[in-house]
This record gives structure tokens, C-alpha cells and sequence, in this order.
């Protein structure tokens, strides 16, 4: 049991960075602590960028691009060692520069080595003058697919504001509404509903077909575009995404089998490849925690 008042800032910070690594329910330990899918299997890493410069001023970011901070380029760093050993064949993230840092970050830890290169796919002549001309160059690279559909939901009016002001302006729970509910979307922005049907749609659309055909896909991008997928991926309710919580630079890891998605969840050590809080007991715990140091 722990005893938050016995906790100080730095441990705090690193019992709520363990705790939500560590699954509360369902699935079983991995056997396998390296977590390399089998031969019919592909993987499907999720990642929230690190920490950014706005999320260290706790202003609301949504689609405004930027960038990390040292802390957060570090978390990028920490999470390409939790799955360096993890095949990765293709790479998309959204088009805003702190989901392209983290990716970039945390390809430098890989073990293959291969170069994560982006595909710029802005204009047929981009596309066209980015071309490699080699097979053996090719296969030494990883595709990297940039596309603003999996962008941070857009915070409307929210954007720039500090989200503890505007907690004491319009009320913890409208701001709390506006921050988690399914289908209310804040002042002039998106709801989470109206940011899935951007990302969830992109994600079958694009990247299912390339785990079909057999590719390990990493998909680095945001709080609320990776809450909408995983809602889809672990078929949330609308009403049980509202604790999903996702703390920044985690990867996570899921299986793609015989067309279907499985969660690893309890990673058997903290350098693994982890999951985030599911729970709505972890989700409050990690709230408070959030208070405390806000
Ligand atoms: O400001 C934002 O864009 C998001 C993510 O940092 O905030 P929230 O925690 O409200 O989803």
C-alpha cells in the first residue's frame, strides 16, 4: 500500500511513472520478457509523445505544434529502450513536432539500427523527389508516414489557456467535461467523438492494412488521438474512456493475431513496453496526484 503522504515530489514521480505500467485487471503476465511477436503476428506499438513544453506550463495544447522539453526528450529516449528490441517496420505519427521528436528520439535506441526517414507525402513531387534508389538502402530503412489525422484533438478556444485558470473560471467540472467526456466537445474544439472519427477511421483505413500484410507498426501521437484508438482497439465504452488516462513517453504494446487486437498488459519488469491506467481507481489516484503538483 502506498502512503502518499510519505512521498516526495521525486518518488511520487516515479510510483505514478510505475504505476501506470502496471496493469490492474485482466491480462496475464508475458512469458517472454523481450516481447518479440511470433512469426503470425505483427506488433502494434502506441506511443504519447513526451512531455512538451506546454504540458510543462499546463496550458491547454491541442493542435498548436510544440515542441519537448529536456524531460521530455528524455522520456522519448527511456521509451526506444523499452522497445528496442520490438521490430519495427513502418512508423506514423501525427503532423505536429512533438509526436515526430519522440518518434525520432526513440528510433535512435533501436537495436536493428535501421534510419526512420520521412516519407513526405504533402505533394506528388514531394513524394517524388524523396525517393530512394536502392533495395539494400531500403530495406536499412524504416518509413516514416506523417498525417494530421492523428493530430491532438482540437482544444478550440481552450488553446493557450492555463488549465488550472480555467478550472477557477469555468468550474472543475465543466473543465473536467470538457477534457474527458465522449461527445461534448469544449468551446469551438472537438469532442473525443469527433476527434475518432478523424483518427479511428485514418487507423483502419491506413495502418490495419499494413499490419495485414504483415508489418510492426509504431504509432507515436497524442492524449486524446491514441484514447480514441485504444477505445476502438480495447472497445471501450464511452462512459469507461473517460478514466483512460495516458501519461506521456509510455509505449505500449499490442498484438495484432488472426485480425484481432491483444493488449499486453503487466510487463514483468519497468523497462518493458507497458500499459496505462485503465482502471477509474489508478485514473483518480493519478488525478490526485496531479493536484498535488499542479
Ligand atoms: O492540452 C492538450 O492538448 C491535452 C494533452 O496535453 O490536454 P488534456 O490533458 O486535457 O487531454
Amino acid at each position: 500500500m502506498i502512503h502518499m503522504g510519505l512521498l516526495s515530489r521525486a518518488n511520487c514521480y516515479s510510483v505514478r511513472r510505475n504505476l501506470f505500467t502496471v496493469h490492474a485487471t485482466s491480462s496475464s503476465p508475458v512469458a517472454n520478457p523481450i516481447q518479440i511477436p511470433s512469426k503470425d503476428e505483427t506488433a502494434l506499438i502506441l506511443i504519447r509523445h513526451g512531455e512538451s513544453l506546454w504540458n510543462e506550463k499546463n496550458l491547454f495544447t491541442g493542435c498548436v505544434d510544440v515542441p519537448l522539453t529536456q524531460k521530455g526528450v528524455e522520456e522519448a529516449i527511456e521509451a526506444g529502450k523499452r522497445i528496442s528490441n520490438i521490430p519495427i517496420d513502418m512508423i506514423y505519427t501525427s503532423s505536429l513536432i512533438r509526436a515526430q521528436m519522440t518518434a525520432m528520439l526513440a528510433m535512435t535506441q533501436h537495436r536493428r539500427k535501421k534510419v526512420p526517414i520521412i516519407k513526405h507525402n504533402e505533394s506528388e513531387q514531394a513524394w517524388k523527389s524523396s525517393q530512394i534508389h536502392s533495395e539494400e538502402t531500403k530495406k536499412q530503412s524504416i518509413p516514416v508516414i506523417t498525417s494530421w489525422q492523428l493530430n491532438e484533438r482540437m482544444y478550440g478556444e481552450l488553446q493557450g489557456l492555463n488549465k488550472q485558470e480555467t478550472a477557477d473560471r469555468f468550474g472543475k467540472e465543466k473543465v473536467q467535461e470538457w477534457r474527458r467526456s465522449y461527445d461534448i466537445p469544449p468551446p469551438d474544439g472537438e469532442s473525443l467523438e469527433m476527434c475518432a472519427d478523424r483518427a479511428v477511421a485514418y487507423f483502419k483505413e491506413q495502418i490495419v492494412p499494413q499490419l495485414l500484410t504483415g508489418k510492426n507498426v509504431m504509432i507515436a501521437a497524442h492524449g486524446n488521438s491514441l484514447r480514441s484508438i485504444i477505445m476502438y482497439l480495447d472497445k471501450l465504452t464511452s462512459q469507461e474512456v473517460i478514466s483512460l488516462e495516458l501519461s506521456t513517453g509510455i509505449p505500449m504494446l499490442y498484438i495484432f493475431k488472426d485480425g484481432k487486437f491483444f493488449r499486453r498488459g503487466s510487463p514483468t519488469d519497468p523497462s518493458e513496453a507497458g500499459v496505462y491506467a485503465y482502471t477509474r481507481s489508478l485514473a483518480l489516484y493519478r488525478q490526485k496526484l496531479d493536484e498535488m503538483f499542479h
